[in-house]
């Protein structure tokens, strides 16, 4: 076709180039998604993980209160199709695919149709913006056992790399300050100019917090780079608030979702915990901001706004609940900046030193931390029990 043509058409604006990359891999965590699947999947994220008995049937409850149905794959859904058309809309052709770590689409089957498709270069996006051992390394060892699999069954193995942590990116932070801002507006009149901001995250073991992100951060004590980028996100969110509507909220960073054996110590305060010390100081709202996730899925639909919501009540503490980004388009533009990104700069690493044409790439970030590093270190998020993982400096896989 156009090799045959003599003067094929000049695009208006060049194309936006994902090369070298030729698939990005939407990874997430995935949910039941009827009655019959609710035990299965708690068995399949609970898997050599140690978590109580008691817990697991309490988790259980959760899931059955809403029929059974986690909204994370829809919530997935609806942004596969954000990123999908934010690419087309922009020039940048690289297909989308979509695989769990516990429920269906499962990780594995979707490198197999990716790999079927002829893609040999994966970029990874996963539905977790901070360093933890969770929300990173233990994806980084889900696309190590995928990739096992594939190399067992003699596939070609695709080379598999992950998108820096996002938390700080404009097109994240920026759709939870409106969403902050709309859940103000929810509060009564009277109460609101004396809310209080309650950002909440996952908690997660100390040990586990202590330990994120690189291992210059590993001070005992100190909640490591998984603590600092959430109070990063939460000063901002708050700062813009401020500006907004001329008034100083008062803020802090507390958690919710706590599993694990109760003589473990994980990160406190708990959202409930901290709504009732709200309520003792006189404080007369809240206003809870789950910065720690991407969607509306079940800790925030079961814990925020069925368990914490019902402690408020109790207290009779008015409060609200601001969305997370989900499908924003501000996010999906943020996801294909950070592809660009991150394609300059692999396109920059394997160019010669004499190679006008490759620049660096610029890496937008908010706040004090700057961007966060493309390749996870040795060492970054430890497991407890250390088992490969891709996608870092330590990946088995090239
Ligand atoms: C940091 C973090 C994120 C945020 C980053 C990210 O998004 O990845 C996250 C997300 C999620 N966690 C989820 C669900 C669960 N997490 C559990 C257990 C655990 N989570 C942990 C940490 C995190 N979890 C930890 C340290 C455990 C203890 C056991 C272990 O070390 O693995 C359990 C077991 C039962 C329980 O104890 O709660 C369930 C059912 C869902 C799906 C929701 C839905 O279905 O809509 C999502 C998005
Ligand atoms: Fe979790």
């Amino acid at each position: 076709m156009s090799a045959q043509h003599p003067n094929p058409p000049v695009p208006a604006a060049p194309a936006a180039d994902g090369a070298p990359y030729d698939a990005l891999l939407l990874l997430s965590f995935g949910g039941p998604e009827g009655p019959d699947e609710v035990v299965p999947f708690l068995e399949n994220v609970t898997r050599g993980r140690g978590i109580p008995r008691e817990r697991l049937k309490e988790v259980g409850r959760h899931y059955f209160l809403f029929g059974g149905v986690s909204p994370i794959n829809e919530q997935n859904r609806a942004l596969l199709r954000a990123l999908r058309e934010d690419f087309a809309a922009h020039g940048l052709d690289l297909p989308v695919y979509w695989g769990n770590r516990n429920w269906a689409p499962y990780l594995t089957d979707t490198l197999r149709e990716l790999v079927a498709d002829g893609r040999r270069r994966v970029l990874t996006l996963a539905t977790s913006a901070y360093a933890s051992y969770s929300g990173c390394r233990q994806y980084r060892e889900n696309l190590a056992d995928a990739l096992a699999t594939l190399e067992r069954e003699g596939l070609p193995l695709p080379r598999v790399d992950k998108l820096r942590h996002y938390f700080n990116h404009p097109g994240f932070v920026g759709p939870m300050v409106d969403a902050t801002l709309a859940a103000l507006a929810e509060l009564p009149e009277e109460v609101r100019a004396g809310a209080h901001l309650a950002f909440t995250t996952h908690s997660i073991p100390t040990a586990s917090a202590d330990t994120s992100g690189p291992p210059q951060a590993h001070t005992e004590g100190s909640g490591g780079a998984y603590v600092a980028q959430h109070l990063d996100v939460a000063r901002l969110i708050a700062e813009a608030v401020r500006e907004e509507t001329g008034t100083d909220h008062p803020w802090r960073l507390v958690y919710q979702s706590r599993s694990g054996a109760p003589h473990i110590p994980w990160l406190e305060p708990d959202i409930c915990d901290h709504l009732e010390a709200l309520h003792g100081e006189g404080v007369p709202a809240a206003v809870m901001v789950p910065i720690g996730f991407v969607s509306d899925h079940m800790e925030v639909k079961y814990d925020l706004d069925t368990e914490a919501t019902a402690k408020a009540e109790e207290l009779g503490l008015p409060v609200s609940r601001a969305a997370t980004v989900g499908a924003d388009p501000r996010f999906a533009a943020a996801v294909r900046d950070l592809v660009l990104e991150r394609a300059a700069a692999e396109r920059l690493a394997a160019a010669p030193p004499s190679a006008s044409h490759a620049r660096a790439p610029e890496r937008c970030a908010l706040g004090t931390l700057g961007a966060s590093h493309d390749v996870c270190p040795v060492g970054c998020c430890p497991a407890r029990a250390p088992r490969p993982a891709a996608a870092g400096t330590d990946s088995p896989y090239a």
